[in-house]
């Protein structure tokens, strides 16, 4: 596995909010937390590249205790793409070309640029690469926020809610792009969703926290309607259309 999380466990001043987490992400997963509001999914994230210190556990990428790396090896690692970006006056060619700056030593090279050429491509964000992110919509600001992630090239993409501010033509194309980057150069990818049934199409495995905690782990086809109902406290029906199973609330 690229990264594993033992044991974690983080309060805000002196409220508990994750109480022993233990999971693990392999290269070519992606791994999807789910769980009602407030339950700490952003928090875990957030714990899992160090934005948050840990009041207890480690986090492990590639056997290296995460708090033994520097910020920038940090960065070569993991990218994170938190719930909320705030806009900038910078250029989207500039917002996606920060993706680098964890692998830029004195000024960016030819292959920063093609890399960061290629992201745009990939988001279909040429034809704005220089309009100013301040000036552009919550939906196409978490695109480029999404296409940085992807720019900086590392092991381990942290995704809070990449599908939050999206339309459905979005939605799905933004998720086909991250489940061919996690197949195609072995990444592993976290991300916590709201949207069931776009997480049971697109993760490979499920964490369903509750109270801080994990209550199951599985995969797509372990998910179980009780365990949604338990879950967020709605009834549901699982029916399956090619294969993939779709939460239908009753
Ligand atoms: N900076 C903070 N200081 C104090 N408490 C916080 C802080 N940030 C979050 N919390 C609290 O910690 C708990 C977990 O928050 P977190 O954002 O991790 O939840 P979440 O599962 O991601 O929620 P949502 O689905 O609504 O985004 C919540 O009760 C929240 O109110």
């Amino acid at each position: 596995m690229v990264i594993r999380v033992d044991n974690i466990c983080f309060e805000y001043k002196t409220r508990p909010v994750l109480g022993g987490i233990d999971l693990d992400v392999s290269r070519g997963e992606i791994l999807s937390i789910m769980g009602p509001n407030g339950v700490g999914k952003s928090t875990l994230l957030k714990c899992m590249n160090l934005v948050l210190k840990p009041t207890k556990g480690t986090v492990f990428v590639d056997d290296s205790d995460l708090s033994d790396l520097s910020k920038r090896e940090i960065a070569q690692r993991i990218s994170y793409v938190s719930q909320r970006t705030e806009p900038s006056k910078m250029t989207v060619f500039d917002a996606v070309l920060l993706g680098r700056k964890p692998h830029i030593d004195w000024q960016a090279s030819g292959k920063d640029y093609n890399i960061v050429d290629a992201a745009l491509k990939r988001f279909d964000l040429e034809k704005m690469q220089l309009r100013r992110i301040d000036e552009m919509s919550g939906g196409e600001i978490q695109k480029v926020s999404i296409c940085r992630a992807v720019a900086q090239e590392p092991t381990i993409i942290l995704l809070d809610e990449p599908t939050s501010s999206l339309d459905l033509y979005n939605q799905i194309e933004i998720l086909k792009i991250i489940r061919n980057i996690t197949d195609g150069h072995q990444t592993a990818t976290v991300m916590t969703m709201h949207d069931l049934n776009l997480a049971l199409r697109f993760a490979d495995k499920f964490v369903f926290m509750k109270n801080g905690e994990i209550y199951s782990a599985c995969d797509a086809k372990g998910v179980t309607s009780e365990m949604i109902e338990e879950i967020y406290g709605v009834k549901v029906h699982l029916e399956y259309y090619n294969g993939i199973p779709h939460v239908i609330p009753v």
